[in-house]
C-alpha cells in the first residue's frame, strides 16, 4: 500500500505551487487525506454489510472451520484390501483389480493412487465452494472498483458472503467418462437355459464344425457363443489374410458369466478361420494364466480341429524346452517348418519360446486370444505382451516373397500404403471379470475395440471407474449363494457337516492359503469317512493333473483348494463349492462359486463366515450379487461329529509335528 501512495503522481499543479519541500509535504498531507477518506468509506460500507454477515455467520463458521481441520491421512497398510476386515474406503477395490489380487500364493497388489474419495469436509475439485477469505477478496474487489487493495488494508478481514449453506452434504459422484465402446456394449444375454440358438441357425458354421459341436452333445449355441460366433466369422469373411473390405477387424472384448461357453465362442470361429490356411504358421496365439487353463483350453481345441489338417500346440512349462520345441518346429535344409497352427500357452514359457526358440515365429500371427483376460492384465508387468506385439510385427526381410502379406506399424497413409493388403492381428479378450476402467484396457493397445457383456450395460455403469462394485459381474442363474455363521474353531466341523449330513458328492472346498489347506486336509483325513484330496502349490504340474482328473471322475468327494482352481476350471458335476475362508475379493468369490452351477446346471455356494467378516456380505450386496441366504447350523446339529473331532484335532497335532520335524532334517 505504501508503494501505492509514493508512486504516485500528486500532479504538476500541486507540485509547482508548493516547490519541491512543499510538494513533498503536501503530497504526504494529501495521501493520509485519502487514506483517511478511503477508510472511513470503507467503514461505512463495512457497517452496510453488518446485517448480512450475520446472517451468514451461522453458516460460515462451521465451514471456515472444515477448512481449516488438517487433512486425514488415510491408513494404508491396516488390513488387506477388499478384506472383509477392511474399511470403507478400501472395499472400493474389493474386487481384486490390484495385480495378482487373486492368486493367493502372490501378494495382493497396493491400492492404486487415484482413488476418489476425498478426506472428510474436503471440497471436491472444481466444487462451486468458495474460501471464505477467497469470497471476502472478491466482494471487496466488486464493492471498490477503484482500489481493492486499499479496501482490503481499510479494515478487518471481511468474512465472505455465503450462498447456500454449508450443511453435510453428499458430494455426488463425478462420472468418469467412458469411451463408448465401453459404455454401449452389445449386449449378451446371461442365462444359458433360455435364448438358446440352434445350431442351424448360424449357416456360417462350418457344416464339419456343426458335426462335431452335435457329435459332443451340443445342439444349441449359448447367448455368447451366439453373438460372439458370428461377429469373428465376419471379421475373417475374407479369409484371414486381411480384414472385410481389406480393413483390419475390430478387437474384441467379451464379458460373460462362468460356465456360460466362453471357450468355444472363439475356438469354433477360429478353427473355422484357419481351415482354409495353406502353409502351417502359427496363426492364433491363446494366453492364459495357469497351466490347468492351457491345458484344459489345448483339449477343446483338440476335439474341433482333429478332422482337419490342423495343429494345436500346448507351451506351459510342463515339458522341457527341448520337447516343446519339437513340437514348435523343425529344422529344414533351408532354415525353420513351423508345426503349429494353434499355441495355447502360458506367458512365461511364451516368452521362453520367443527368446529361446530358433525359427518360432509370430509374423503370421492373425488371432491373439487373452482368456481370463483381467487377470492377465494384472501381469501385464512381466512384458509378455509387448514381446508378443514385438515379435508379430517383426521387421520384415524384403528379400523374403511373403513380405507383401506381413504386417507393418501403423504409418502414414498413403496411396501407396492402402495398396498393400496387411495381415491383420486381432485381439480377443476374454472373462467373466473383465475390467471397465479404461485405462487398464488401454494397456492392451486395442483397436476399434467391441463389447459384447451381459448384465454390464444395465446395471453397472454408475459404476464405469471400474474400480468399485456395483453391480458389475453377473452370476451363473442356476447358482444358490449361502453363508454359515460360525466360529473359528467350528469351521472344520461345519465343512464335514456339509459333507458327510447334506450328501453332496463332489464338494469344491477353497482357503486362502495353501498351509490352510494342507491344515484341513490333514484334519478331514485324520476325521475320515471322506475321500478328500488338496490342490495347491504343494504338488509338481503332474501331480495336479492327476488330482483334478480323479476329481473329475467322481474318486475324490472332498477336493480343498487354493485359489490355483478357481479361475476357469471346468469339472462337470461341482454340486457345491464351499468357502472355509471367506475370499477377499469380489473377483475371486465370482470365479470359486462359478466352478458350479456351469452350463446351466444349479450348483450352491456356501461361505463360512465369523462373525467379524459380516462387512463381506456387505461387498457383495454392493456388488450387486444376489442376497446369500443365512444357513444356521446349530452346535446341537453339530455336537455327533465332535467326539471324532477332537480325536482328528490331537492326529493333526502330531502330522504337522512330524512334518516340521521332516523339514528341518
Ligand atoms: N452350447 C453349449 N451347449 C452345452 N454345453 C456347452 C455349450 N457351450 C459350452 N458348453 C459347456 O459348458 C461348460 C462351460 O464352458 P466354458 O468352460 O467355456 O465356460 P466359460 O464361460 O469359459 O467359464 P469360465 O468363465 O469359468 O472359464 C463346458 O463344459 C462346455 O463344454
Amino acid at each position: 500500500m505504501a508503494l501505492f501512495y509514493v508512486a504516485r503522481y500528486p500532479g504538476p499543479d500541486a507540485a509547482a505551487a508548493a516547490g519541491p519541500e512543499g510538494a513533498e509535504a503536501g503530497a504526504h498531507g494529501r495521501a493520509r487525506a485519502l487514506l483517511e477518506r478511503l477508510q472511513s468509506r470503507a467503514r461505512e460500507r463495512q457497517q452496510q454489510r453488518e446485517p448480512a454477515q450475520t446472517e451468514a455467520a451461522a453458516s460460515t463458521e462451521p465451514a471456515t472451520r472444515r477448512r481449516r481441520r488438517p487433512r486425514r491421512r488415510r491408513r494404508v497398510n491396516d488390513a488387506e484390501p477388499g478384506s472383509p476386515e477392511a474399511p470403507q474406503g478400501k472395499r472400493r477395490k474389493a474386487d481384486g483389480e490390484d495385480a495378482g489380487a487373486e492368486s493367493n500364493e502372490e501378494a495382493p497388489g497396493e491400492p492404486s493412487a487415484g482413488s476418489s474419495e476425498e478426506a472428510p469436509g474436503e471440497p471436491s475439485a472444481g466444487s462451486s465452494e468458495e474460501a471464505p477469505g477467497e469470497r471476502s477478496t472478491s466482494a471487496s474487489a466488486e464493492a471498490a472498483p477503484d482500489g481493492p487493495a486499499l479496501e482490503e488494508a481499510a479494515g478487518p478481514l471481511v468474512p465472505g458472503l455465503v450462498l447456500g449453506g454449508f450443511g453435510k452434504r453428499k458430494a455426488p459422484k463425478v462420472q468418469p467418462f467412458l469411451p463408448r465402446w465401453l459404455a454401449e456394449p452389445n449386449c449378451v444375454r446371461r442365462n444359458v437355459t433360455e435364448d438358446l440358438v440352434p445350431i442351424e441357425d448360424i449357416p456360417d458354421v462350418h457344416p464339419d464344425l456343426q458335426k462335431q459341436l452335435r457329435a459332443h452333445g451340443i445342439s444349441s449355441y449359448f447367448p455368447v457363443q451366439a453373438a460372439v460366433i458370428p461377429a469373428l466369422l465376419e471379421s475373417a469373411a475374407c479369409g484371414f489374410l486381411v480384414g472385410r473390405g481389406g480393413y483390419r477387424p475390430s478387437d474384441l472384448c467379451v464379458s460373460a458369466p462362468t460356465g456360460s461357453g466362453k471357450t468355444l465362442a472363439f475356438v469354433i470361429p477360429v478353427v473355422q478361420a484357419l481351415l482354409s490356411r495353406v502353409v502351417c504358421h502359427i496363426r492364433a496365439l491363446v494366453v492364459l494364466p495357469t497351466k490347468e487353463l492351457a491345458q484344459q483350453v489345448s483339449k477343446v481345441f483338440n476335439i474341433y480341429t482333429d478332422a482337419t489338417p490342423l495343429r494345436v500346440s500346448l507351451v506351459t512349462g510342463q515339458k522341457s524346452l527341448a520337447k516343446e520345441q519339437e513340437s514348435l518346429v523343425q529344422k529344414t535344409a533351408d532354415g525353420y517348418r513351423c508345426l503349429a497352427d494353434i499355441v495355447v500357452a502360458t506367458p512365461g514359457r511364451l516368452v521362453d519360446h520367443i527368446d529361446q526358440t530358433p525359427g518360432f515365429s509370430l509374423q503370421q500371427l492373425r488371432f491373439l486370444i487373452i482368456d481370463e483376460a483381467d487377470r492377465m492384465i494384472d501381469s501385464m508387468h512381466q512384458s509378455w505382451l509387448p514381446r508378443v506385439v514385438a515379435a508379430a510385427f517383426q521387421s520384415e526381410d524384403p528379400a523374403d516373397p511373403c513380405a507383401l502379406l506381413q504386417r507393418r506399424q501403423a504409418q502414414a497413409v498413403t496411396a501407396a500404403s492402402t495398396c498393400c493388403p496387411q495381415m491383420p492381428l486381432q485381439k480377443l479378450l476374454f472373462s467373466a471379470t473383465l475390467t471397465q476402467n479404461p485405462e487398464k484396457l488401454q494397456q492392451l493397445g486395442l483397436h476399434q475395440p467391441r463389447l459384447f457383456s451381459t448384465g454390464l450395460a444395465h446395471r453397472g455403469l454408475e459404476d464405469t471407474d471400474g474400480d468399485g462394485d456395483s453391480g458389475k459381474y453377473a452370476f451363473p442363474v442356476g447358482l444358490t449363494h449361502h453363508y454359515v455363521p460360525c466360529s473359528l474353531s467350528s469351521k472344520p466341523l461345519v465343512v464335514l457337516h456339509l459333507v458327510l449330513e447334506m450328501g453332496f458328492s463332489r464338494v469344491l472346498c477353497f482357503t486362502n492359503s495353501r498351509e490352510n489347506s494342507h491344515r484341513l486336509f490333514l484334519l478331514v483325513q485324520a476325521f475320515g469317512g471322506v475321500d478328500v484330496a488338496e490342490f495347491s502349490s504343494r504338488y509338481g504340474p503332474g501331480q495336479r493333473r492327476m488330482i483334478l482328473k480323479q476329481f473329475e471322475q467322481g474318486k475324490i468327494q472332498l477336493l480343498i483348494s487354493t485359489d490355483a482352481t478357481a479361475r476357469g476350471i471346468d469339472v462337470q458335476g461341482v454340486e457345491l463349492v464351499v468357502n472355509y475362508d471367506a475370499p477377499q475379493y469380489l473377483r475371486t468369490y465370482v470365479h470359486r462359486v462359478g466352478r458350479t452351477a456351469r452350463a446351466g446346471k444349479t450348483g450352491q455356494a456356501f461361505t463360512l463366515l465369523l462373525k467379524v467378516q459380516r462387512r463381506f456380505l456387505r461387498m457383495l450386496t454392493e456388488a450387486g450379487a444376489p442376497e446369500l441366504q443365512r444357513h444356521e447350523l446349530s452346535s446341537k446339529l453339530l455336537q455327533p461329529l465332535v467326539p471324532r473331532y477332537e480325536e482328528a484335532l490331537s492326529q493333526l497335532e502330531e502330522s504337522v509335528k512330524e512334518e516340521r520335524k521332516q523339514r528341518a532334517a
